[in-house]
């Protein structure tokens, strides 16, 4: 058998509408080792879902193959979801009139766990995520955080090797999105294997040892995460206004910042720039960049993983290569 938790070659899956063909994969190379966390980043629709499906066998591929632990997801359908939990999200698949003990009972049983020990299981599932104390309440009455940590303990129901996790902090808040990530932190200290999809950096950063980055229904990079956090090379956009003598940019602030925009009207100018840390030294670049000036007003966005995939891709690609633990066919 395979070593590797997830093994992608030459995957495609090619949609046919009316007036003709999506192609949503083309030719897709990844594979997830054993007790890996692997983020799985793309701009929307560049195929992360479509990937996530097929790997859950909810989805035939058109080309190439896919393994999950060494089983052929169209050839060995059963073990592959023996093996595999999926969480996709979002308000789909619960049923809002139960609670949510019956919820995980009820898909408990669909994926195949036996009686004996089921009560332990869904006891254990619940605490996991922090939902003992609601587990009786229906579905319906819970936030959207409740629900995805329910989400989450179905799909680490059946104690799972591998897990599928979609967008799994989508639509939280911060409170609710942090406390799953430490779910999911605590699956990888027990060795469970996963592939991430996110939109969010924070999520990669604190989760995942690597980055696949899934562009034209390729893979566009695989780089760990350290690397791609250098590559990225900025934490946050700052946008400051202000009057008076504009922002001197020279070369030594080029190391801290990267400027995307210095604009300047009727003695009103706005600075866009890029910061690459948070660090003390950090605020007195800045401060000292801004010097003489009187600042109307400050803001601060985190950067959002759209915002750098083109950039870490294009800087990959300028050293002709698309990164670390690439397969080739
Ligand atoms: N059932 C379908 N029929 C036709 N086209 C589809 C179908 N499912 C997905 N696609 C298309 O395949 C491409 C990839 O979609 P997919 O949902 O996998 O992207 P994604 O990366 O998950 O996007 P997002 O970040 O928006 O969720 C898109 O062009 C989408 O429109």
């Amino acid at each position: 058998m395979s070593g590797a938790a997830i093994e992608v070659e030459g995957l495609g899956r090619t949609f046919k509408v009316r007036g003709g063909d999506v192609v949503a994969l083309k030719d897709v190379n990844l594979t997830v080792g054993q007790g890996e966390i692997v983020g799985l980043l793309g701009s929307n629709g560049a195929g992360k879902t479509t990937l996530t499906k097929i790997l859950a066998t909810l989805l035939l591929p058109t080309g190439g193959t896919a393994r999950v632990l060494g089983h052929d997801v169209t050839s060995d359908l059963r073990e592959v979801r023996r093996l595999t939990g999926v969480v996709l999200g979002g308000e789909r698949g619960l049923y809002a009139k139960l609670t949510g003990r019956e919820n995980l009972r009820f898909f408990a049983v669909l994926a195949g766990v036996g009686r004996r020990g089921l009560v332990d299981r869904l006891e254990a599932a619940l605490d996991h995520v922090g939902l003992a104390d609601v587990a009786d309440r229906a579905v319906e009455t819970y936030s959207k955080g409740m629900r995805q940590r329910l989400h989450l303990a179905i799909g680490m129901i059946n104690e799972p090797p591998v897990l599928l996790l979609d967008e799994p902090t989508v639509g939280l808040d911060p409170v609710e999105a942090e406390r799953l990530r430490q779910d999911v932190a605590v699956l990888r200290s027990r060795g469970t294997s996963v592939l991430l999809t996110s939109h969010l950096l924070l999520d990669i950063e604190r989760l995942a040892d690597r980055v696949v980055i899934l562009a034209d229904g390729e893979v566009a990079a695989d780089v760990e995460v350290a690397e791609f956090a250098k590559l990225a090379g900025y934490t946050a956009i700052v946008t400051v206004r202000g009057t008076g003598c504009p922002p001197v940019l020279d070369g030594a602030q080029a190391s801290r910042f990267a400027v995307d925009d210095l604009t300047e009207a009727s003695g009103l100018w706005t600075l866009r720039l890029r910061v690459r840390d948070w660090s003390v030294e950090s605020f007195g670049h800045l401060g000292a960049v801004l010097g003489g000036a009187t600042i109307l007003g400050v803001d601060v966005a985190p950067l959002r993983l759209e915002d750098v995939y083109s950039h870490v891709a294009a800087q990959l690609a300028a050293n002709g290569r698309t990164g670390v633990g690439e397969v080739r066919p």
